[in-house]
């Protein structure tokens, strides 16, 4: 591994400014060159220009390469250990994103620079800063915490409005996160999530009819992908208090959801124009969708105040708790737009990022019988049977589960790329005082964070033990600046605390009631913003 330098970048628009002129004497070069007369010539004379800004994208880095103590633009492609050059870079960026496989780019990327290290690429004059030292990353979510990065993340707001919670400025958001915060992190979301998940998985409940459904008839299933169903109904039912309104209304936010989410990845990419025509309008009936529902959700709720059927305070539930501040004058909600705007936003947050975790979870417990034994134990030792509601007074008494809840997520971050922040000021790392100017884009990615042989020897295997002792509680461990997998400082995950929950309830619901069998097929990760175990077959049988 090279020895960082401790050199100061000149300031990003002399990247950009680098790329922007090269490109432009290669234009004029080429058109004195060519004298161009018809659209063939000026063709060609664009097409030089094309290659002089690609060429200069990838050959000026390297004369930046190893300043700021990092290292990198010059990277492997996935899974082909050929190098990047011209163009490379940024397509084996696209061609990994476009086959769900950015982690495995991320990985080789890490392993290149070495585990631990911060690098940097370049995407058209445009530097991303990989933080991975935990001590920077710490400073940079906790103490810097700087907004997400508007540009290459606008896609979140392209549905419904830009004024989106991910995208708000810093006072804006620390708003909106206050007035959010103590219902989702406290005991109202928790009892909604329990309330919900033992009912419907609980003895008479409709989960548990059809899974029951599935075992008699020795089926095999995609668990994930009923997973995902689950968590879309208990997040919808924590934010409205009622299932999903109208025949088709589950479906169709599921798919709207999942085109939002396939389209993410290329919003880390700091070039403009990329998403198709046919994309955009796809993200613009998503967002059409949602503000119909939520326009629908609220005529119900305020017909409900009015005929007295239900209460305006206290706050139910989230959905109230947003209506009263749109109702007030200076809050955050100024539009009825922006409700539903957040509330695609926390639907979305909610919903298979927490699926995945019980899914990966399951995965690991079939590939390690004395795991899944040790796990059944501690559920039979507190009296956990398939009769038996889980409540908030278990949390504390199954610390084998939250050690495997904290492993789980280790080994399989369900949001593996974390977000992209953009920084307003100059940041100095602490780890060697190298300063990264006001307006880099840095990437804090939990993955190769919590794949750091340093600080998680054997990173590839299932080790809860690693956990054991240290977290009494299931909320306050995978949340930690010490295991990012949600992130740290104010723009956070807001609902950790919810998923955490959500995965206990329904891993105590499952393994009481149901013995789980591998059916075959290989599982990979495959990443589209979230991370899922595709190929994840299963059967279930009655314990
Ligand atoms: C296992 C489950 C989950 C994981 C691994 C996860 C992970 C993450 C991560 C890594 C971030 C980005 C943090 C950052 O930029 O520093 C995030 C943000 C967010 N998550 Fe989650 N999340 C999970 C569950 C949930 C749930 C259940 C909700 C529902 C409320 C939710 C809502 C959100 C929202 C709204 C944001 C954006 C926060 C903001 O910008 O203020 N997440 N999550």
């Amino acid at each position: 591994m090279v020895a960082p330098r401790r050199v100061l970048l000149p300031p990003l628009p002399t990247a950009a400014a680098a790329v922007a002129v090269s490109s432009a004497a290669a234009a004029a070069a080429a058109a004195a060159v060519l004298a161009p007369t018809g659209p063939l010539g000026w063709a060609a004379v664009l097409a030089v220009a094309l290659a002089a800004a690609m060429a200069g994208t990838v050959g000026w880095p390297p004369l930046a390469t190893d300043v700021l103590g990092l290292h990198g633009t010059s990277l492997p492609t996935v899974r082909t250990g050929g190098h990047s050059v011209l163009a490379g870079l940024f397509l084996a960026y696209v061609r990994a994103g476009n086959a769900k496989r950015l982690v495995e780019l991320l990985c080789d990327w890490q392993a290149t620079v070495g585990h631990g290290v911060n690098y940097q690429v370049y995407f058209f004059g445009r530097r991303v800063v990989h933080l991975v030292d935990p001590v920077d990353v710490r400073h940079v979510q906790v103490r810097v915490n700087p907004p997400r990065d508007g540009p290459t993340m606008r896609h979140f707001g392209t549905p419904i409005t830009p004024d989106v919670l991910v995208l708000l400025d810093d006072r804006r958001h620390a708003a909106a996160r206050r007035l959010v915060g103590p219902f989702l992190l406290g005991p109202r979301t928790t009892d909604a999530v329990l309330r919900v998940v033992n009912d419907q998985l609980g003895p008479t409940g409709s989960w548990t009819r059809r899974l029951d459904a599935l075992a008699s008839g020795g089926e095999v299933c995609d668990v994930d992908s009923l997973l995902v169903d689950f968590t879309l109904g208990v997040i919808h039912e924590v934010l409205f208090s009622e299932p999903w309104v109208g025949a088709d209304a589950h479906g169709r936010a599921r798919a709207a959801l999942t085109d939002f989410f396939r389209l993410q990845y290329l919003s880390f990419v700091p070039a403009p124009g990329l998403f198709s025509p046919r994309s955009v309008a796809a993200l613009r009936a998503a967002g059409d969708f949602f503000v119909n529902y939520v326009g629908a959700m609220e005529a119900r709720r305020r017909a409900a105040y009015a005929d007295g059927s239900r209460a305006r305070a206290p706050a139910a539930d989230l959905f109230d708790i947003l209506l009263a501040d749109l109702d007030s004058s200076g809050g955050v909600y100024e539009s009825p737009r922006r409700v539903a705007a957040d509330v695609m936003i926390f639907l979305a947050g909610g919903f298979d990022s927490t699926a995945h975790s019980i899914s990966w979870a399951l995965h690991e417990l079939l590939l390690n019988p004395p795991v899944e034994a040790c796990v059944r134990e501690e559920l039979r030792s507190c009296s956990l049977t398939a009769d038996t509601p889980l409540t908030a007074d278990h949390d504390g008494r199954l610390p084998y589960l939250t050690a495997v809840w904290n492993e789980t997520l280790r080994k399989y971050p369900t949001v593996p790329l974390g977000s992209l922040r953009c920084l307003s000021t100059d940041v100095t790392l602490p780890s060697n005082g190298s300063v990264l100017p006001a307006g880099t884009a840095v990437a804090i990615a939990p993955y190769p964070v919590l794949h750091d042989p340093a600080r998680f020897p054997a990173p590839h295997e299932f080790m809860p033990t690693r956990y054991l002792g240290t977290s009494p509680s299931l909320a306050a461990s995978a949340g930690s600046t010490a295991h990012p997998a949600f992130g740290a400082g104010g723009r956070n995950c807001p609902g950790q605390q919810l998923g955490a929950v959500e995965w206990k309830a329904v891993m105590v619901r499952l393994l009481t009631r149901y013995r789980v069998a591998r059916a075959g097929g290989q599982v990979t990760k495959e990443t589209a913003f979230t991370m899922r175990p595709a190929g994840l077959r299963v059967t279930l049988s009655r314990v």
